[in-house]
C-alpha cells in the first residue's frame, strides 16, 4: 500500500499527530538518563514503549542521534526498525538534497525497504532545484514509501529564500508546492509526496492543496497553536500532520505519561 494511504489510514486510526523523537542533551538530562549513548539507547526503549502502536507517525531527528557518532547513529537504525510493521510510521528527519546520483545514494540509505535505515518517509531539501529530488520521488514509489519536502518552514529566517520569486510568477515555496500536487496528481485520496509547513508562518497566500500530506513542525514548543493550526490548514485538514517534539517529550520518561500527553494533543487536535 502507497505510503499516502498508509499515512491516511494511521491519521484516521490514531489521530493526526506525529510524535517528534528528538534526544537534545537537555531532554536526555531532564529524562534523568543522561547526556550519553547509553541515555540515548535507554531514551529510545523509551520512545517505542510509549509510541509505537499508539501514535499515527513518530520523526526521529537524525542530527540528535549523530551527534553520538556511529553509536548513536547504531541506535536511531534500532530505534526505525522496532516502529515497523507496528502501525506507526517512521519518517526521517535528515533534510537531505544534493546531485541527482548522490541523491539517489541518500535515497536508498533511508528508503530502500532493505537498508538498515530505512524509514517510511524522509524529509529533504530542494536548494538543489526541485528536479534534483527525481531519485527520492522514484525510490519512494518503488519502496511505497514517502518524501516530504521543505516548503514554508517554521524557522524565522525561512521567508528570505522561500517567499523569493522562482521567475516564473511564483515564489520558491509556491513553486514546490505546485510541483508535488503535479506528483500527486493521479494518487487519490492522498499521494506519497507532502511538503513541510510550519505552524509558525502566521499566514500564507500559497495553495497548500498539494493532494498530499503537509507535514507541520513548529507546533507546540516553537508556539504554533491548534488555533493556528485550523487558521492556516483548515480547507486541508485531512491532509495535516501536526508535528511536536519537545511539546511531547517534556512530560518526562515514564512511557504512561509520555503517551498520555501525546493522546491529550491527539484529542485536542481531532475536537478542534
Ligand atoms: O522538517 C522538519 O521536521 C522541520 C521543519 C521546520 O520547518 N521546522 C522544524 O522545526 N522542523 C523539525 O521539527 C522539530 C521541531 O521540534 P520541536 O520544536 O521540539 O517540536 C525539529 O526536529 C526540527 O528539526
Amino acid at each position: 500500500m502507497t505510503f499516502g494511504r498508509r499515512l491516511q489510514a494511521a491519521r484516521q486510526a490514531y489521530g493526526p499527530l506525529c510524535v517528534g523523537i528528538d534526544p537534545h542533551s537537555s531532554v536526555l538530562e531532564e529524562w534523568g538518563v543522561g547526556d550519553s549513548v547509553e541515555g540515548l539507547e535507554r531514551f529510545a526503549e523509551v520512545c517505542v514503549e510509549a509510541f509505537a502502536g499508539q501514535v499515527g507517525l513518530v520523526k526521529p531527528q537524525s542530527a540528535f542521534f549523530e551527534r553520538f557518532g556511529s553509536r548513536g547513529v547504531a541506535v536511531l537504525e534500532w530505534l526505525l526498525q522496532e516502529f515497523r510493521h507496528t502501525g506507526t510510521l517512521t519518517v526521517l528527519d535528515v533534510k537531505r538534497g544534493d546531485i541527482g546520483s548522490t541523491a539517489a545514494a541518500y535515497a536508498a540509505a533511508y528508503l530502500d525497504d532493505d537498508a538498515p535505515m530505512a524509514a517510511d518517509a524522509v524529509t529533504v531539501s530542494p536548494f538543489l532545484g526541485f528536479g534534483s529530488l527525481e531519485p527520492f520521488f522514484a525510490e519512494a514509489d518503488r519502496n511505497d514509501a514517502g518524501v516530504f519536502v521543505l516548503a514554508l518552514t517554521s524557522n524565522p529566517e525561512g521567508p528570505e529564500f522561500q517567499h523569493a520569486n522562482a521567475g516564473d510568477g511564483r515564489t520558491v515555496a509556491g513553486s514546490v508546492l505546485a510541483q508535488l500536487a503535479a506528483l500527486n496528481a493521479s494518487s487519490a485520496p492522498l499521494g506519497s509526496f507532502g511538503a513541510v509547513v510550519g505552524a509558525t508562518i502566521g499566514e500564507t497566500s500559497e495553495d497548500l492543496a498539494i493532494d498530499g500530506p503537509l507535514l507541520v513542525p513548529g507546533f507546540g514548543a516553537q508556539g504554533g497553536t491548534v488555533d493556528d493550526l485550523r487558521r492556516l490548514f483548515g480547507a486541508v485538514w485531512e491532509q495535516v500532520v501536526p508535528s511536536s517534539s519537545r511539546g511531547i517529550l517534556n512530560a518526562g520518561r515514564d512511557p504512561a505519561a509520555l503517551r498520555a500527553s501525546a493522546q491529550q494533543v491527539n484529542a485536542q487536535l481531532v475536537s478542534s
